[in-house]
This record gives structure tokens, sequence and C-alpha cells, in this order.
């Protein structure tokens, strides 16, 4: 796909669980090449969103295309496209580092020994050589994002969502992380990733999407989404119609060492 284009384009996109609407009517149209954030408060729906923009999760309602293939009428062509790092990850606990590599590589169809090549340099890059042959159950929640990170990326995928990729990773796996993501961005791949950290996604984005309440409150180019405030934190707030309740009268028998 060329640069310009949609890497994700999603028309009246809803989701119900029972009573609750997670996701209320989405339309949203995210630029290829670009460090994408998807960001909300808890429970605005941004991992419901994902889950159905990557084929995970089947909507209620609504269309779903990326690069340029539809997600449900042609899963197996957007699915050879796409790296996904999902919230709660789920791994072969009982492979080490390098035999998830190596099974993941197998799985996307790549031979051996490209297979082979690619995981030693992303086990390099990420900082996971030393414990490429410890099983991945002994791993530390950082680690385990870096090799799920490692697993997504093998296939050199066109588009990667990430929900919630530095939630529990230390500094130092945080900027190897970033370190990786920019330069996939940089050649012209795009990254969507979740978040509710909004210093994480003003540092890293070029371009946010806020949502809330299951749906999108703004889209744009940071500047554009933080307009005349001071920080995305404020757009935001101002955005999401945080109140201004007073949590201090509220807890008052709390603090104070009696
Ligand atoms: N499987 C499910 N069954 C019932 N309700 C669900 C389910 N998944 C999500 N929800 C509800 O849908 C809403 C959106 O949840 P979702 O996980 O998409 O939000 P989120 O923006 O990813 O939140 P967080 O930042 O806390 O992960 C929430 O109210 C949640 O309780």
């Amino acid at each position: 796909m060329t640069m310009g284009t949609a890497a994700v384009h999603v028309r009246g996109l809803w989701k119900r669980f029972g009573q609750q609407v997670a996701v209320a009517g989405v339309d949203l149209d995210l630029p290829a090449g670009k460090f994408i954030g998807l960001v909300g408060p808890n429970g605005a729906g941004k991992t419901t969103t994902l889950s159905m923009v990557t084929g995970l999760l089947r909507p209620d309602q609504g269309s779903v295309e990326v690069a340029g293939h539809d997600v449900w009428r042609d899963p197996v062509a957007v699915k050879a496209r796409i790296g996904v790092l999902p919230e709660g990850l789920r791994l072969f606990e009982r492979l080490s580092g390098r035999e998830l590599l190596g099974y993941s590589g197998r799985l996307r169809g790549l031979p051996g020994d490209e297979v082979d090549k690619r995981a030693t340099q992303l086990l390099d890059v990420l900082d996971l050589a030393g414990a490429q042959h410890r099983l991945v159950v002994d791993y530390s929640t950082g680690m385990r994002k870096k090799i799920g990170l490692a697993a997504a990326l093998l296939h050199n995928p066109e588009v990667l969502f990430l929900d919630e990729p530095f939630e529990g990773v230390d500094p130092v796996s945080a900027q190897t992380i970033r370190g990786v993501l920019e330069r996939y961005t940089g050649s012209g791949a795009t990254v969507v990733f979740s978040s509710h950290v909004m210093e994480l996604v003003e540092s890293l984005c070029d371009w946010v999407a806020v949502m809330a309440a299951g749906r999108i409150r703004a889209t744009g180019t940071l500047a554009e989404v933080r307009g005349d405030a001071p920080s995305l934190q404020a757009a935001f707030l101002e955005l999401v119609g945080a109140g201004t309740r007073d949590t201090a009268s509220d807890l008052d028998w709390l603090g104070g060492g009696r």
C-alpha cells in the first residue's frame, strides 16, 4: 500500500455486551506510516475496538478494512499483513524465547533459515539474547512484552497493533521497545497502540485518536488534538468531560496517621 492512504478504515462499528455498550458507532481512518495512539480512560472501549479491528472479536455492526482488505470478509489477507500484541498476552509458556519465535515464524510461512536470522536479530535488539534459551514461563512482565513484540514483528507486518505495550515495562526496556518501533515506522509501516498514559502518547505519537464511552471524541495530529490546551492531558480531560469531583472531602477519613 502507498503512503498517505488509510492503514485502517472503520465505519459504523458497534459492540454490546448485554446491556453494556462497549463501542457505540465508531468511524475512524488511521493514516499509514504514522505512530498512532488510541487514548482513552479505563473502559473507554479501546481494547474492544482493537479486538474488532484485528479480527479477534466479531462486531455487532460495522465494517473494518486494514491495509486495503476487509477484516471479516478477507481475514487471511489481513492477518498476513498485521502484527498484534494483545492485552493479557498469552504465550506458549513451555517454549524458550527462541523456540517461540521459531514457531511463530514457521506459522507465518517463513523459511527456517530466514526465521533464524530474524529471530537472532530481534533477540539481540530487544536485549533478550541472554535469555533466549530460558522458558517463557520464567520471563518477567517486560521480557514477555518484548518477546511478544518480537513475535508480532517477525513477518514484517504493514500494520502493528499494540494494546498497552508499555504497561509493567521498566524505563530501560521501554526505551528499547520505543527504538524498535520508531525504526519500524520510519520505514513506512504503521503502529497503532492503545494507552491511557498521556505523557507516553504525547512523546511517542504523531497522530492520536481520543476515545471515551465507546465513541471517538477527537482525531488528528498531536497539535490538532491538543489545540489551545497546555498539554495532551489537559485537552484530554476537557474532551472526556472529566468532572471536578471533590475527592478530598469524599475521602476525609484517609491519611494523616490518625
Ligand atoms: N467480554 C466482555 N463482557 C462484558 N463487558 C465487557 C467485555 N469486554 C469489555 N466489556 C465492557 O466494555 C467496556 C469497554 O471495555 P474495554 O476493555 O474495551 O475498554 P478499554 O478502553 O480497553 O479500557 P482499559 O483501559 O481499562 O483497558 C467496559 O465497560 C467493559 O466493562
